[in-house]
């Protein structure tokens, strides 16, 4: 069966979505202090990097980055065989850190559980918040997000997928309907 995708988010939507998220990350956290970006790969990872460079620009501070491979750490890895393990790539101490996890879309909220866990395995954050493109909805776990990009209401059977270019900078976002 044919899939149907439509554009719901353009590059500049998405460029402007991140600049509030940027704007609302300082606002939260009343500027820079002690706040530091993890991404989670893959995507993730990308948008915070594209966060990291809008603070940057906002405020003149370079805000610590860091990337979070959450394979290990899902709750359904023994039945999905093997699976191709990422980097994670952390190279600042969590302690006494406003974290802001960043991932490109939030569904089950499995994912972001898996992301606490392997963060808390790191160090101890002060505070752990959670920057999303996309929110789609059909929540499994009690998880809500402090910075949304987009509300996109979904059935269970579409997809949302975020494109990112070569320079692995977001380009669009669509759902497709099967
Ligand atoms: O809230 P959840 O139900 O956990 O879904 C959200 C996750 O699903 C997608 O990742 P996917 O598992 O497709 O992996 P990928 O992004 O690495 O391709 C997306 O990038 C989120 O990380
Ligand atoms: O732990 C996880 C992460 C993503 N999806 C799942 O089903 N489980």
């Amino acid at each position: 069966m044919a899939v149907r995708e439509t554009i719901i988010l353009d590059q500049p939507a998405i460029n402007r979505a991140l600049t509030r998220i940027a704007h609302e990350i300082l606002e939260r956290n009343k500027g820079t202090d002690d706040v530091a970006l993890v991404g989670v790969v893959r995507g993730g990872d990308h948008l915070a990097r594209c966060l990291q460079q809008r603070i940057q620009d906002i405020e003149g501070v370079e805000i610590p980055l860091g990337s979070l491979d959450i394979t290990m750490y899902r709750d359904d890895l023994a039945s999905r065989g093997s699976l191709p393990v990422e980097k994670t790539d952390l190279l600042f101490p969590l302690e006494n850190k406003r974290i802001v996890l960043v991932d490109d879309v939030l569904f089950t909220g499995r994912t972001i559980r898996a992301a606490m866990d392997a963060l808390m395995d790191i160090g101890r954050p002060r505070s752990i918040q959670l920057a999303i493109l996309v929110d789609r909805g059909h929540r499994e776990l009690p998880i809500r997000p402090d910075y949304i990009g987009r509300n996109v209401p979904t059935s269970v059977s579409e997809k949302i997928v975020v494109q990112f270019n070569d320079e692995n900078n977001p380009t669009e976002v669509r759902v497709a309907k099967p």
